[in-house]
Order: C-alpha cells, then sequence, then structure tokens
C-alpha cells in the first residue's frame, strides 16, 4: 500500500521583484512587478508503507516545500496528490491525526510547561483515548528514557533531550507516517546514535513509514535503503543506496604508500592496461582510483610490486557524502 502517492508535483512561488533606486522603490509602491520561482517542479514520488525514505538535496533544492505541501501546510500549485489516502491541504483535520512531524529546529512543545503537561496537551488535541495514551507513553518513556524528563519545563532539557520528546509528542497519536526534518541536527554521536535506533524500532514494531530529511548523510546511511535526491525543484535520483554507490561511488580506492617516492608516469606506466588513475597524495603515499570495469585491486598489486616495495595498503570506498558531492558537481547519475 503506498504512504504517499505523488504525480507531477509542483510548487510555484510569487514573489516580489524590486525595481532599483529611489525612483524604482517609489514605482513598487504604484506598480508591483512579481516573478515566479518554480521551488518543486513536477515530481512523482511514491512511498510504500513501512518505507524509511531519505530525502536529500542541496540548501534551495526544494526539499522543505516537498514537505510542505505533504503535509498539508502548502497547497500544491498543481499535480496529484494523496498521503495516506488523504488530500493533505484540503482534508487537514482528519488528515494530521494520521502523521507526525518533527522539524528539528521548531519545537511542538510548550516551552514553559513541563513535557508531562505538553503531551497531556497533545492528548487533548488528537482525542486519543486515556488507556491507549497511558500504554503508549509508558513504552515511549521506555525506549526513549524520558523518565526523568517528564516534570521537567522544556526550556530547561537540553538540545538531546528536547529531540527525544518532540519524537515522543510526534508518535503519541501513534500515526503511521512520520515526516522528520533534520532530526539530529546538534547532537552528539550518542545521542544520534540512541535517535537512530529507536526510529529503527518503531519501523520495525509498528510499521511505521518514515520520510528524513537531513544534511546528514550518515542519518541516511543508518536509516534508509533507499534515497530520493533532488536538485533545482526536480528527482534526480530515487533508488537504492547501495545501488547509488555501486553506479556513483566510482569503485574502490586503492592507497598505497610505498618505501620509495615514484614519479606519477612511471606508476601509471606499471598499469597501462587497466583503466587505473593514479594521484599522489602524500610523501610516498599514492591513492589509485579504480575505474571502468573496476579491475580488482590485486591486478593492480601485482603489475606495482615488482617494480615497488610496499609498505602499507589500505582500500578505500566512497562514502556516501563523496559520492552526493560528485553528482551536484558533475550531474545527473540517471539523467
Ligand atoms: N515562501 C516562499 N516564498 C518564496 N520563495 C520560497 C518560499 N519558500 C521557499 N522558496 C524558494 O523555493 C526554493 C526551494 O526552497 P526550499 O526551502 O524548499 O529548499 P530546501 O531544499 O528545503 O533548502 P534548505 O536545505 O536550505 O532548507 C528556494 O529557491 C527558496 O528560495
Amino acid at each position: 500500500m503506498l504512504s504517499i502517492e505523488a504525480r507531477g508535483l509542483t510548487k510555484d512561488f510569487k514573489i516580489v521583484q524590486s525595481r532599483e533606486g529611489m525612483k524604482g522603490a517609489f514605482r513598487d509602491l504604484f506598480d508591483r512587478k512579481y516573478r515566479t520561482i518554480r521551488a518543486v517542479d513536477e515530481i512523482d514520488l511514491g512511498i510504500q508503507s513501512g518505507e524509511i525514505v531519505g530525502y536529500i538535496g542541496e540548501n534551495g533544492a526544494g526539499k522543505s516545500t516537498t514537505i510542505k505541501m505533504l503535509t498539508g501546510i502548502l497547497q500544491p500549485t498543481a499535480g496529484e496528490l494523496k498521503v495516506n489516502g488523504f488530500d493533505p491541504h484540503r482534508e487537514r483535520e482528519q488528515f494530521v491525526r494520521t502523521i507526525g512531524v518533527v522539524f528539528g529546529q521548531r519545537s511542538q512543545l510548550w516551552w514553559d510547561l513541563a513535557v508531562r503537561e505538553s503531551f497531556r496537551l497533545l492528548k487533548k488535541l488528537y482525542g486519543i483515548p486515556d488507556e491507549k495514551y497511558h500504554a503508549h507513553l509508558d513504552r515511549l518513556t521506555e525506549v526513549l528514557e524520558m523518565g526523568p524528563l517528564l516534570e521537567q519545563p522544556v526550556r530547561k532539557l537540553s538540545l538531546g533531550q528536547r529531540m527525544r520528546c518532540e519524537l515522543a509528542a510526534a508518535l503519541l497519536h501513534q500515526p503511521s507516517l512520520l515526516f522528520l526534518d533534520e532530526p539530529t541536527i546538534g547532537l552528539d554521536v550518542l545521542v544520534k546514535e540512541n535517535i537512530r535506533r529507536f526510529l529503527k524500532q518503531i519501523n520495525q514494531e509498528y510499521g511505521t513509514t518514515i520520510l528524513l530529511t537531513t544534511h546528514d548523510l550518515s542519518d541516511i546511511e543508518a536509516l534508509c535503503h533507499r534515497v530520493v535526491m533532488l536538485d533545482k525543484g526536480t528527482i534526480i535520483y530515487d533508488g537504492g543506496l547501495t545501488e547509488l554507490s555501486r553506479q556513483w561511488g566510482g569503485g574502490p580506492r586503492l592507497y598505497l604508500e610505498l618505501e620509495e617516492e615514484w614519479d606519477l608516469t612511471t606508476l601509471q606506466g606499471f598499469t597501462k592496461d587497466i583503466t587505473a588513475e593514479w594521484q599522489h597524495v602524500g610523501d610516498r603515499c599514492y591513492r589509485v582510483l579504480l575505474t571502468g570495469d573496476n579491475p580488482s585491486v590485486s591486478e593492480v598489486l601485482s603489475r606495482v610490486v615488482p617494480h615497488a616495495s610496499v609498505k602499507e595498503i589500505r582500500i578505500e570506498e566512497a562514502t556516501t557524502e563523496d559520492i552526493v558531492r560528485r553528482i551536484y558537481q558533475e550531474g545527473v547519475p540517471n539523467a
């Protein structure tokens, strides 16, 4: 079953274009000139129930605008959209009961109230029956280790503590779909790991669908099998994380420290019949990029060892961050 189904989803913003100088400002008062920005450009997106999908892109790519349409905050300019079977904007009241939202930079908790009071207000807002509320809150308190936090005012919580409470707040009404926007921003490594573990757990236990927007690609690596990549409002990649690195990782790299300094032309000469590209990366240190049909590491070594003594060997894989940077620098991977 599809949790999110978007076809040709588009959002245009109309912005005032100011004229230059005093004269221009005066004219602007009487005759406004507008310009249209297409933030999201006819995207098609289908997300199955139970999937965890990473939604990534550079600043200004259109991620937040998409999330705002998917959560009903913004009305699309064009296209068809069904989320959990609802039109998010038109059927907002019923729709919001089926989703949870966490924006890393914004709080849905009441700053001066104790966490427990904020939760009580949300219980009222969502009309959660007593029994269900208590059972679920107990469970969330346990897995998110919120026991000591419940009586504290939100303003006294650290960022990591607040984020755990935000997640609980978004999940109190047991939504089947969770939107997370930069959920681990500013958190230390341990807290990040706890939050990721928790998200995996709710995904497995309750089948919660998760759409995750983040600039922290280690979140994506830890949680998502599928990644949707956005650039200038259009989807430039939608597929598996493993396929992405296979397609764009550029193969493994071999790091070699040799006993002596060699010039690059000579080294390149040893491997001239295979597609290996040598780089000088430090004193007697070299990186060999295994491109093309990906010759094996042992093939490269067998050509080098008869000539040069090798001190250290390391095989490096491109990180997701390297891959994504490369895609944005070099262009669309599967166009
Ligand atoms: N309310 C608005 N009015 C006018 N233009 C907007 C509005 N919101 C977004 N935009 C423009 O739409 C484009 C996409 O913005 P959006 O915030 O969706 O990108 P993003 O991928 O979420 O970026 P970031 O990672 O920086 O949050 C940008 O050019 C932005 O300036």
